[in-house]
Order: C-alpha cells, then structure tokens, then sequence
C-alpha cells in the first residue's frame, strides 16, 4: 500500500510547522523520517493519519485517510504515537485488544480471533508474560512495546510509528527493529518511523527523509542522506561516517 504526500502544508496555532512537504513510500517499504528536534517530524505522521488540519494531497492506498470515518481510517493505517496515554489500571492484554476495535461491531464483544490476533502479537514483542500486568506497573520500554503491540493488533497494511525505539535498551531495540522489518516482509507492510538514532535508521530504512525546518531538506538511500555534511549542517553535529555492511553508513560522533 503505497504511501503518497504532496505538497503538505500544516500550520498549528497560526505558525507554519511544515511546507511543501512531498514524499512517496513504495508498497512493503521501510522510509525513515529524521531530522532535529522541533523540526516536524510527529507533525507529519500526524498529518498523513488526517488528524491535523492541513493543506496537500495525503494517500494510502489511493485513498485520502482524511475522508475516512475513524473507525475505517484505522483499518487503513495503524499509529504508535511517540508518549500516548496510558489508561491506568488496565491490562496489557486489554490495551493491545483495543487495537482490535476497528473490527468489533458496536456495542458487541472482541471475538476469539481478535484474542488470538493480540495473543500472538504479545508474543512477537516478547510481552506474553506481561498480558496480566497494569500498565502502570510496567517499564518505560516494556510501555512502548505495549503501545507498539496495539498498533500491530490493528493488522493494516500501513504502519506509523513514532520514536518506536528511544526507551528501549539495545536489545530490545535490535528485536523491535528486525520485528518491523520481518512484518514488512513477509506481510508486505509499508513502514513509516521517526527515528532519532541515525545510524539504526541507516541499517533499516530502505529511504531516509530528512525534514528540517518544516521542509524537506534531503531524501533519498541511506548512503546518500547522511553524509558527515549533511548532519553538521542540519544537526549541528561533528560526525565520523563510515561505510558499513551493504554500503549502510555507520556514524560516530567526534568531539570537536
Ligand atoms: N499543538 C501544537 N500547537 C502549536 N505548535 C505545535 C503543536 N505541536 C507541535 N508544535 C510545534 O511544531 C513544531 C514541530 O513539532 P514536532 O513535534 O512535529 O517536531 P519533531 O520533529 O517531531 O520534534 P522531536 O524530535 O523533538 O520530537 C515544534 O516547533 C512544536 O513546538
């Protein structure tokens, strides 16, 4: 399910946060968007959700999410915010199932496929043992694999995902980012992520984005996007940029 945006422009609160904003994600692609804090990045993701007021053309699929009904929107595209609100007191196992409310009729109950559909992504992400556990109790990365799980529950072709990495430790950074690129590739899914950690999103993006000031100011193959120029200039970083497995840059930082 290709993704398409043209030409975007979103204001909020009056302030222009993005501008001419364009970019295509080929069906069953991984495309990252980086860039500085504050740059547009969350805004974006939003944007592409139609959950922002926004002048452009947005499609997934071929169809403008912003036309959807909620409930039909999320059936077309699943979202992992970067800090959402965790109701306190409930389960693990609840809050995955209500990634599966897009399918359960009004007024009606979950159904043993959609508690099989959350069993088994609670298991892909490792948290089978925490499906009884409040969410209050739980870690900061244990939580964001749990907001991760939800979005998966949703079963849609398309994915956007928010900082999915930036509470968890390294291996639960390297399973959350090869669990994303196994989805895409063996169910076809066409990943959107935010993503700070630049040297994790060159080993897995397919395409970089990068969005500085509200605009695009670089996309294209890892290897061409993070060049040592490119990040000093819109990061305001000195970094070291070597060529790893598959051509893939590895950047390190240099103390100045
Ligand atoms: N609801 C809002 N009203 C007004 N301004 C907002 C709103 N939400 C975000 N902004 C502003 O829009 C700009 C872009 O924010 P956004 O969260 O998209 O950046 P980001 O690139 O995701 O940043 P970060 O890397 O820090 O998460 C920022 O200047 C932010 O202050």
């Amino acid at each position: 399910m290709t993704i398409e945006v043209r030409d975007l422009d979103v204001a909020l609160d009056g302030r222009p946060v993005l501008a001419g904003v364009s970019l295509t994600v080929p069906a069953g692609s991984w495309t990252a968007v980086i860039g500085p804090n504050g740059a547009g990045k969350s805004t974006l993701l939003r944007a592409v959700l139609g959950l922002l007021p926004c002048r452009g053309g947005i499609t997934v699929g071929g169809v403008d999410p912003r036309a959807l009904k909620p409930r039909h929107r999320a059936r077309l595209v699943a979202y992992a915010p970067q800090a959402p609100n965790l109701p306190a007191g409930m389960t693990v196992f609840d809050y995955t199932l209500l990634g599966r409310s897009p399918y359960i009729p009004h007024l009606g109950r979950e159904s043993a496929r959609d508690r099989a559909v959350v069993a088994e992504v609670l298991e892909r992400l490792d948290l089978a043992g925490l499906a009884d556990r409040e969410l209050d109790h739980l870690s900061g990365g244990e939580r964001q694999r749990v907001v991760l799980a939800r979005a998966l529950a949703q079963q849609t072709s398309a994915l956007l995902l928010d900082e999915p990495t930036t509470a968890l430790d390294i291996g639960h950074q390297q399973q959350v980012m090869e669990l994303i690129d196994r989805l895409r590739r063996d169910d076809g899914l066409t990943v959107v992520t935010t993503i700070h950690d630049l040297t994790l999103a060159g080993q897995y993006a397919d395409d970089l984005v990068l969005v500085s000031g509200g605009r695009v100011a670089a996309a294209g193959p890892p290897r061409r996007v993070l060049t040592r120029e490119t990040v000093a200039e819109h990061f305001d970083a000195r970094v070291h940029v070597t060529s790893g497995p598959g051509g893939r840059p590895i950047l390190s930082l240099e103390r100045p």
